[in-house]
């Protein structure tokens, strides 16, 4: 399944051997279904910059350009705040940046919500000014219609089911569902729906394990797993909180690094160093020419 890529160290760009790489397609990544444990899992993480893009992209199946960047980039407490208009300039920049990943953008809590026509309204903006390949829109069965619409008219769409931080008002919070038969049964319901509408795709996001498991056996697609199980078909998780570049973290992250603390100590060195004058050097200063 996975073929070799290697990096130009000069661009940060991945170059397969032997041929050029072609970016992957929605219909790749929807047969993708692993059924638990056969087949390569689907690897997916937040990309919001072009620099995060170029780095990224050669270990990817998919980069998600995640509304999360409300928290991330922008310091609000919610993903309710975020505009389409932002969604779109980062969009386009993770485009630029990537040319393996399929890239899926967020549409952001009201852009969306109150009927098909107006779905397709930002999702054609969205397609048409990042050259994003799928939109992801959260919710279950009542956005089913709104996924069959788009989906009917060139659009691809990926899923989110579970904890939905846009329904942050109804849920209470950041809850973890499915403890409970009400918001179990309502996960397997939602992914369901959305997936008989035609999703290539679902994030099941902050669900019990065996209710992501069911969610994962009832439905045909491949759900991308945040919070959700190891037998989910592909995993997600917010770039820097996998990097240890966010502090308030949820319980399902893993820290993988700890950059947070290199670009401090790098910082402090930096800071020290001019203000003893041992920066810049000779090697940093523009001389008259002999
Ligand atoms: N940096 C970042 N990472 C994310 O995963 C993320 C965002 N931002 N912004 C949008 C949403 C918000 N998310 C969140 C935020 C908090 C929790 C959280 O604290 N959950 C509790 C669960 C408590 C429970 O019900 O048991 C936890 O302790 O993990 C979970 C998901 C996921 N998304
Ligand atoms: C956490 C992922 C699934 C997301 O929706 C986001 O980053 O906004
Ligand atoms: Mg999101």
């Amino acid at each position: 399944m996975s073929t070799t890529y290697t990096l130009d160290t000069k661009t940060d760009r991945a170059h397969p051997t032997p041929k050029p790489m072609k970016r992957l397609t929605v219909p790749a990544i929807r047969s993708r279904k692993t059924d638990g444990k056969t087949g390569e899992p689907l690897v997916m993480l937040t990309a919001y910059t072009v620099r995060a893009a170029q780095l990224l992209d050669p270990h990817c199946d998919m980069l998600l350009v995640g509304d999360s960047l409300g928290q991330v980039v922008y310091g609000l407490d919610s993903t309710i705040p975020v505009s389409l208009d932002m969604m779109i300039a980062h969009g386009a920049a993770v485009v630029r940046g990537s040319y393996h990943s399929v890239v899926i953008v967020d549409l952001p809590f009201g852009s969306y919500e109150e009927s098909p026509e107006h779905a397709i309204r930002s999702a054609t903006r969205v397609m048409k000014e990042t050259g994003a390949a799928a939109v992801k829109m959260e919710g279950g069965e009542a956005m089913a219609g709104t996924v069959a619409f788009l989906t009917a008219r060139g659009i691809p769409v990926m899923g989110h089911v579970g904890l939905t931080p846009q329904a942050v008002n109804i849920l209470g919070g950041h809850k973890v569902q499915g403890r409970d038969d009400a918001t179990a049964a309502k996960v397997i319901a939602d992914a369901k729906a959305i997936d008989q509408a035609g999703a290539f795709a679902i994030v099941i996001e902050g669900v019990i394990e065996p209710i992501a498991i069911e969610a994962t056996r009832a439905v045909s697609c491949p759900t991308i797993g945040i919070g959700g199980s190891a037998q989910c078909d592909g995993q997600v998780l917010v770039t820097e909180d996998m990097l240890g570049m966010f502090d308030r973290v949820p319980r399902f992250v893993k820290k993988f690094d700890d950059l947070a603390t290199n670009i401090s100590n790098a910082v402090e060195t930096y800071a020290a160093d001019v203000r003893s004058r041992s920066f810049p050097e000779e090697a940093q200063t523009y001389q008259p020419k002999k």
